[in-house]
């Protein structure tokens, strides 16, 4: 059994994975600080280590213990309006720890590399669906913070051949589909979990944030792609490295993109809820329309989304937040 490292797999999008991973036959094992990770969200018999990707000392004993072959690199900070307060905090949590934990690892003799990257690399896209190959111009510093390790890692692949692949997530979303595990952030930013939240009653209403974006119905366009399917992008990700058949930059979403109101609409109808809703301002730095060209992971890495249906996604996450009101309940 291949022992995996999952830093940050205590969160939402890598407790997911855990989960995969186990199912695909991996032994994860996992290293998170519980910054905004939570213990409850991994199975006891899996390994954890309550830490930081930084501290040298233990990344080389959890190395050497568990015999770990490669990693999937999870852990960071990922609020966008934070960074932009904090700049400084996004290039040290995330950079700065980044290159040391990387560092670390080469040291260690482990070479292979999964890296969660973001649509936020690319910034206010000049064409959609966007490629792999558009200009990377960040609009926030975090996502400046995660470009900067996607190029560093292209100097750490030619100085000590790390072999790595950085996904670039468009907006993760969605839960398990036994309602077991989801999405618990605090605080909670992302649109799904808010309305869902609203559904509930925990909010009296969910802004729309701008309503006058050139798009069809004024509103946001993003690509939701389910939590499954990205864990799923992971795994496939990991087998290519192992044979050696892929590396490099790859967008992970549908190639598909729904505005706010119609995400809103949707779960009106799964939920059956009313959901109020109120015209708000637009939130400072959101590009009108965020979707994801995705030929070259569907064919590079036979990688295809199974999930991510609009319902899909919200099915799962109703389930989630409605057996679990208070999210792990900490
Ligand atoms: N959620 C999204 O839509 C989305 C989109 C694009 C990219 N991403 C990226 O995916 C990754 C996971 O996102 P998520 O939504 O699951 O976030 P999350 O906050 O739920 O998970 C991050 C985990 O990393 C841990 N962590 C943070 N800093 C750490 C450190 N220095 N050492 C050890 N552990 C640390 C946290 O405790 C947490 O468990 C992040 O890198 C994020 O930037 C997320
Ligand atoms: O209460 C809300 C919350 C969000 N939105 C809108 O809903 C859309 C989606 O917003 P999210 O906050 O759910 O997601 P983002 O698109 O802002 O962010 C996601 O995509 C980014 C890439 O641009 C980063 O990768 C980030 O980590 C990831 O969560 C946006 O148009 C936003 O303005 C609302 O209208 N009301």
């Amino acid at each position: 059994m291949e022992s995996i490292l999952v830093s940050g797999g205590a969160g939402y999008i890598g407790s997911h994975t855990v989960v995969a991973l186990l199912e695909k036959g991996y032994k994860p094992v996992v290293l998170d600080s519980l910054v905004t990770g939570h213990r409850q969200s991994v199975a006891k018999d899996v390994p954890f280590f309550q830490g930081d990707i930084a501290d040298s000392q233990l990344v080389r004993k959890i190395v050497e213990q568990e015999q770990i072959s490669a990693v999937i690199h999870f852990a960071a900070r990922s609020l966008v309006g934070e960074s932009a307060e904090k700049p400084d905090l996004y290039f040290e949590e995330n950079t700065a720890k980044t290159n040391r934990f990387v560092s670390t690892l080469l040291h260690c003799g482990v070479k292979r590399i999964i890296f969660s990257s973001t649509a936020a690399t690319y910034g206010i896209p000049e064409d959609i669906p966007i490629p792999e190959t558009a200009p990377t111009v960040p609009i926030n510093p975090y996502g400046f913070s995660k470009l900067m390790i996607e190029q560093s890692f292209a100097w750490l692949e030619k100085a000590y051949g790390l072999e790595w692949i950085a996904l670039r997530y468009f907006n993760a979303a969605g839960a398990v589909l036994d309602g077991s595990l989801g999405e618990n952030h605090q605080p909670e930013t992302h649109l799904i979990p808010l309305i869902l939240k609203t559904a509930l009653g925990q909010r009296k209403e969910i802004g729309i944030f701008g309503t006058d974006y050139s798009t069809p119905d004024g509103t946001c366009i993003r690509d939701y792609i389910h939590v499954l399917d990205l864990a799923m992008a992971h795994i496939l990700a990991l087998e290519a490295l192992a044979k050696g058949t892929a590396k490099g930059v790859y967008n992970v979403g549908t190639g598909s993109g729904y505005s706010v109101k119609e995400v809103i609409e949707t779960a009106r109808r799964v939920t059956g809820r009313t959901i109020p809703a109120v015209e708000s301002p637009r939130r400072p730095g959101d590009p009108d329309r965020l979707v994801a060209k995705v030929e070259k992971i569907e064919s590079l890495l036979g990688w295809t989304p199974r999930f991510s249906s609009l319902e899909q996604i919200i099915e799962s996450a109703w389930a989630w937040h409605r057996s679990h009101p208070k999210g792990y309940g900490e």
